[in-house]
């Protein structure tokens, strides 16, 4: 049985227009960890709200631990939910020592030991004696972590977890807490903008679009099979091209791309700016079938390089190594490495 379920779950705010959560329906095992993602306004954080008891839904039902938390009967107070959260209102007491801090949530039983273990996982052993008041943001919210954590909680429900938390500090950090939450089979719900910690850290997607779910499934699924253009944009980019599929082959402006999946008629397709290729294009002669193509826009990403080419009358992303050869104004030619996704709707991006 789910440790928390939310069914048909929505909340209009009194005097809004629209709900900023409609029928939302999704299930959390022990130990599983979801991020909820979308632009702002989706909905993520009156979510989250929902689920911490800070909100009271306008319809739908809210089970946590075999208990129904909220319903059209039923409202149980946030303090009495068996959850810990860490929400953009989370404060510290500015004069306790973070060691206190985490001492003070910590089960009766649990030592000093205990609690050195914890702040070791979020790389606060050197602050342990500092009071809470002078720490920086990046450090306050890693002492947030620690304190919602230190209860051993079975759900934590946490908003922006690691923003504010540097890069190497983050992956580190990312990695150490999903091996704790698993090893304790305490699931997670949480919601982020940051597409990297989503994809590293959760076990599934949920993608958010004006308050209802627009997509979710494992973070490879939703990456690899994008069901709208909006899905595709929102997981890293990609190219958005218009097709006439017969089976598991569209005929495109690139030529006949290979599909992921079964269509039959007119399409949208997206196509990964790594699953192009350019090829430098020294003499200027088109090979069979090779598409000429322009470099506009040079893009370093650190471990990539995004190159936006002008090829067959359209602008597309490609997705290259930051040694390739390749130049602002430069010609290339350009080559599909891998295969497009069908999206269920046929229109262009409606990000
Ligand atoms: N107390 C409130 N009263 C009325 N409307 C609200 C209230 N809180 C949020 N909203 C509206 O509900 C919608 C969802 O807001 P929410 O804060 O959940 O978005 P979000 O996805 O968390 O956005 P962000 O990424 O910017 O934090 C928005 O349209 C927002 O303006």
């Amino acid at each position: 049985m789910a440790f928390l379920s939310l069914d048909a779950l929505t909340l209009k705010f009194l005097g809004a227009a629209a709900p900023a959560v409609r029928d939302v329906s999704l299930a959390l095992e022990p130990g599983d960890a979801v991020a909820l993602m979308g632009t702002s306004g989706s909905g993520k954080t009156a979510l989250l709200r929902l689920v911490a008891g800070l909100e009271q839904p306008t319809s739908g039902t809210i089970t946590l631990d075999g208990r129904v938390v909220a319903g059209p009967d039923t409202f149980v107070p946030p303090e009495q939910r068996p959850l810990r959260r860490v929400l953009h209102d989370a404060e510290l007491e500015s004069g306790l020592t973070v060691r206190d801090v985490v001492l003070s949530v910590q089960p009766k039983g649990e030592g000093l030991a205990h609690a050195r273990g914890l702040l070791a996982l979020f790389q606060l052993e050197d602050l342990e004696s500092r009071t809470c008041g002078t720490l920086s943001r990046g450090q306050r919210q890693r002492v947030l972590l620690a304190r919602a954590l230190a209860s051993g909680t079975k759900l934590l429900v946490l908003d922006e977890p690691f923003a504010g938390i540097d890069a190497g500090l983050r992956a580190t950090i990312l990695g150490e807490l999903r091996r704790v939450l698993k090893a304790r089979g305490s699931a997670v719900l949480f919601a982020t903008h940051d597409v990297a910690d989503a994809l590293a850290f959760a076990d599934r997607l949920v993608l958010l679009r004006a308050g209802t779910v627009e997509q979710q499934g494992t973070p490879e699924s939703v990456y690899e099979s994008p069901r709208s253009a909006f899905a595709a944009y929102f997981l890293g980019g990609t190219n958005l091209l218009p097709g006439s599929a017969f089976g598991r082959v569209a005929r495109t402006a690139l030529g006949n791309l290979p599909l992921n999946s079964d269509a039959r008629g007119e399409v949208m397709l997206s196509l990964r700016p790594e699953a192009l290729r350019l090829v430098p294009d020294t003499d200027g002669v088109a090979v069979g079938g090779a598409l000429r193509a322009e470099v506009l826009e040079r893009a370093f990403r650190g471990a990539h390089v995004d190159l936006t080419v002008s090829c067959a009358g359209m602008a597309l992303v490609v997705r290259t190594a930051p040694s390739a050869p390749f130049r602002e104004g430069g010609r290339a030619r350009l080559e599909v490495a891998g295969r497009a996704d069908v999206l269920e709707e046929t229109s262009g991006p409606a990000r």
